[in-house]
Order: C-alpha cells, then structure tokens, then sequence
C-alpha cells in the first residue's frame, strides 16, 4: 500500500512511516491553501485536509496525509497547535489533532504580524531548521517530546480511526 504524506519536511514524513509501517511512504510538497502561519485551529486544520486530500487527488496512492502546524488562541495567548489529516481514495476524510503548548508572550506580535513560527525559533533558540528537527515543542519541553514525536501521535490517531472504520464497513 502506498502512503502519500503531504510535506517533504522530516518530522512529517518519518512519522507516517513510524506508523505506517509496512507501507511504502512518499511525501510530496502540496500546497497548504491556507497562510504560511496558520493562525487558529480551524485554519491550522483546514491546511491538514487541503494537503491531505491534494495528495490523493494528484497521486495513485492509496491513502493521503496531511500534517498542518500552526498556533491557536486561548483567552489572550497563544499555544503551538497541529492538526492531521487522512484522506482514502474514496474521499472519507478522518482528522486528528495534537498537543498544543503555551508559546511566550513575546512571540505574540511577530505571530500576529504574519512571522512564521519557524523562523521565529530559530531566532529565538539561535539553531538552524528548528521545524525539521526537534521543533518548537522540542525546544519548550527540554527536548522531552520533539516534533516528530508529537507527530507520531497524531498520524496514529488517524491511522486507528481509519482501521476501525475500515473493521465496522468490511460487515464483520
Ligand atoms: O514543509 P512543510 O510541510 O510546510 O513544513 P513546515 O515546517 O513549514 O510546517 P507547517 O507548514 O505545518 O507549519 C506552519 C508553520 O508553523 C511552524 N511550526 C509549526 N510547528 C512548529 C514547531 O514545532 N517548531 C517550529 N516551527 C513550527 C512552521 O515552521 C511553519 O512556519
Ligand atoms: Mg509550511
């Protein structure tokens, strides 16, 4: 069975794999169709099931995933979210979504100015390509939970979904 994961970024693609096993995993860049820094769960999501479902439509594979990171809201501050998505080729659509961690306060105008989250860190934790290695998360839990890990999570929550689903249409 091929998987198609929407991103070429390595967090992403090696925690499809991790869950996916057996399968073979191909991660193609589709576009997001929401803002580079989706700035709320509905719109972090929303980027989950436009990559997601792009990847089933231009591929043959036969399962797309689509892994969106993003901030939301909570009263006046801001937690890192990320959203998922699975796409099979008969266009049922499962969602997931991950942990989310309180980001500083001083973040909040560069976020709200339309900064990316991942520039932002490696500013701020003076490191390279933060969002392809351990992330935001990784850094703000002393590298207890990386991004990747967090990933981890979500694809399996989706994968699980979709197996149940798969168990209760098969009529056994
Ligand atoms: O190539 P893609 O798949 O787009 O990978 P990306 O790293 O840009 O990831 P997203 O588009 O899903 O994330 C949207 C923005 O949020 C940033 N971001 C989200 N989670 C992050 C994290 O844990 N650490 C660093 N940046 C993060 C990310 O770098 C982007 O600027
Ligand atoms: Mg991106």
């Amino acid at each position: 069975m091929e998987v198609i994961i929407g991103s070429k970024n390595p967090t992403k693609r090696k925690a499809v794999e991790e869950v996916f096993l057996t399968d073979i995993v191909t991660g193609y860049d589709v576009p997001s169709k929401v803002s580079a820094q989706p700035l709320s769960d509905s719109e972090t999501r929303e980027g989950a099931m436009n990559r997601a479902m792009q990847c089933i439509e231009t591929t043959a594979g036969k399962i797309g995933i689509g892994l969106e990171g993003g901030v939301m809201q909570v009263d006046d501050q801001l937690y890192l979210c990320n959203w998922g998505a699975l796409v099979t080729r008969e266009k049922e659509v499962f969602t997931a979504s991950g942990a989310r961690i309180l980001l500083p306060d001083e973040f909040n105008d560069q976020l709200q100015g339309g900064a990316e989250l991942g520039d932002i860190m490696d500013t701020y934790a003076k490191r390279k390509d933060v969002r392809k290695n351990e992330g935001a998360i990784g850094i703000f839990t002393n590298d207890h939970i990386s991004r990747k890990e967090m990933f981890v999570h979500v694809v399996r929550l989706l994968h699980g979904q979709w197996e149940y689903a798969m168990k209760n249409s098969s009529g056994s």
